[in-house]
């Protein structure tokens, strides 16, 4: 397709297609395809990879769902989603939209029956012909998770997936079919293990991409760039220079549309068991042998694997819950969570977690890893602090050095990309004075590019055959084991035990209490 459009942004497009990286044409097929995700991220997405493709013929796509649409009004309904939801600096113009809509087809079909995988047999293996796309699939499971297990089960009867050949490799001859599953995967372990034992009986695991979008964005990948291709972090990177660490995934959105879901999952698994889960191990993990798929997956499961489940006793003193209430966000009143459309008027849903955690390995024995999160805090900011220790003999007096912390690298994931080393300096005149100044880099002005969509990267790698950036079965059971210790404890605890917090406000005080018992503070945006 003819990249013709013009990009309406100061920042320079970036590359999504390596140079000499040809993706083998395929067929990507969305189930769920009038849902929310397919709208607002999945046609965007999909849109500006095909608008970006090394080749004329790179890949159809089949939208799958309930509604009783006709091909026509599927189509303008993409070009609808596409100019609501694709950002201007992405470059799709209405030629684009439509360019991209006329390659989507709609099937629609009930996922529950075997007709309408039959119906879609028929249809791939028409596309297939008219688009040589040789039975390649992507299958993304945008559907309710209820659905994963059945849909994976249906695909196998009805022979839409190709076991690989000699049992492993999913891209080594023939056609292949991929499955990329959403969040979330399973609500605890055992439904995890159900979930994993039931699509391994149809699919390999070189078949399945677990997304999780946080492995997506260009700042948590950076964070292994930044660690492993600098000769300076990595000596220091451990027990003996490292004080503490802190991840905070602060919101200030409250939970859209999605109260059912929301009001099942709470804050620590819709984001810690996953999001911070995955940045907690790009951080912490070893160097793995090489750049792929498995040995950083090895990595980052002997990573989980060291973090012990916490006792019920250490679940009372260390994790803090809390849900907000009324409050005032950017100068404008916002209700509580309790008052938000679809939630129980009782509900004990944690919308805040703040917890501590250790990692009992040779890096990081006694290093506390402090964790935040919740909705509705007073702006949004990912964050991940390395707090150093003091230096052994300070020379300067208490009063000379009043300004000064000790050195502390914060990740800044989103927004305003960058990276931040907080060192010690003196203060230009006569007097003995230090302070801490700011030693910054950021994405925008460094590179002057705009950052993918996390999505696109994902999509994009799953049609290259690449899991690297997806979470492997025994990465999520390992995280759900420790996440489990969590919430069977707070099963014994009293509804009380989730604190309030006003909305705009940066959660309960006890959150603040948890850091401050150990003699530290929250490194707070
Ligand atoms: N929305 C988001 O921001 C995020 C969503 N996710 C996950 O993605 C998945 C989809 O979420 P979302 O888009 O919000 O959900 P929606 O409820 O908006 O959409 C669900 C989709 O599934 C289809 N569907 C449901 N049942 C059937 C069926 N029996 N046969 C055929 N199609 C069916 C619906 O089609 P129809 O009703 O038209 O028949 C609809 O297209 C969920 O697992 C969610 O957890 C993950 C991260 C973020
Ligand atoms: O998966 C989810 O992530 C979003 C936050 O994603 P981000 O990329 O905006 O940081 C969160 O709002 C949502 O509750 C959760 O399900």
């Amino acid at each position: 397709m003819a990249n013709d459009t013009q990009v309406q942004s100061s920042l320079q497009p970036h590359v999504i297609w390596q140079d000499g990286i040809h993706p083998e044409p395929c067929i990507v097929v969305i189930f769920g395809a009038t849902g929310d995700l397919t709208r607002r991220k999945l046609l965007p997405t999909l849109a500006h990879l095909m608008h970006a493709h090394p080749q004329p013929q790179g890949f159809v796509v089949v939208a799958f769902a309930r509604r009783p649409f006709t091909q026509e009004q599927w189509r303008q309904l993409v070009v609808q989603a596409l100019a609501e939801n694709s950002p201007p600096e992405l470059g799709l113009d209405e030629e684009a939209r439509q360019s991209f809509a006329q390659r989507t087809f709609y099937c629609q079909a009930n996922l529950n029956e075997s007709t309408g995988y039959q119906k879609l047999a028929q249809l791939l293996e028409q596309l297939d012909q008219q688009y040589q796309t040789h039975g390649n699939r992507i299958f993304y499971l945008a559907i309710p998770p209820d659905l994963y297990a059945p849909v994976v089960h249906r695909l196998g009867e009805n022979g839409l997936v190709h076991r690989p050949h000699g049992g492993h490799r999913a891209n080594h001859h023939g056609p292949w079919s991929r499955v990329i599953i959403e969040k979330p995967f399973g609500r605890d372990l055992p439904s995890a293990q159900k979930l994993n034992r039931e699509i391994a009986r149809i699919l390999h695991e070189d078949q399945i991409y677990r997304i999780d979008h946080y492995m997506g964005k260009e700042t948590v990948q950076n964070i292994l760039a930044m660690r492993f291709s600098n000769g300076i972090f990595e000596p220091l990177w451990n027990q003996k220079y490292i004080d503490h660490v802190q991840i905070l995934v602060a919101e200030d959105i409250g939970i859209g549309g999605r109260a059912e879901y929301y009001d099942e999952a709470g804050a620590i698994r819709d984001m810690v068991q996953n999001h911070i889960f995955q940045v907690l191990c790009l951080t912490a993990m070893e160097p793995p042998v090489a750049f792929e798929a498995d040995a950083i997956r090895d990595e980052k499961v002997k990573l989980l694997r060291a973090i012990p489940p916490l006792t019920p006793e250490e679940v009372a003193h260390q994790v803090v819950r809390g849900q907000y209430t009324r409050g005032t966000i950017n100068g404008q009143e916002v209700p509580g969570y309790r008052e938000e459309e679809g939630i129980p008027a009782d509900s004990s849903t944690e919308t805040f977690v703040a917890l501590k955690l250790f990692i009992e390995n040779w890096r990081w024995a006694d290093v506390p890893f402090y964790i935040r999160t919740g909705k509705r805090l007073p702006k949004r900011s990912t964050e991940v602090t390395i707090q150093f220790k003091r230096v052994p003999h300070l020379l300067y007096k208490p009063s000379e050095a009043r300004e000064l912390i000790p050195n502390r690298l914060t990740v800044r994931i989103q927004p305003e990309e960058g990276i931040t080393l907080k060192f010690g300096a003196k203060v230009p005149g006569a007097a003995q004075r230090l302070k801490s100044v700011d030693m910054t880099f950021s994405y925008a002005s460094a590179f002057q590019m705009e950052p993918p969509d996390a999505y696109e990267r994902l999509i994009a790698d799953c049609m290259l055959g690449d899991s690297t950036l997806f979470i492997r079965r025994d990465e999520i059971e390992t995280a759900w084991r420790i996440i489990d210790s969590i919430t069977t404890a707070w099963q014994q605890m009293p509804a009380e035990s989730v604190r309030p917090y006003a909305a705009g406000t940066w959660g309960p005080a006890e959150a603040d209490e948890l850091i401050q018992r150990d003699g530290r503070e929250w490194d707070t945006p």
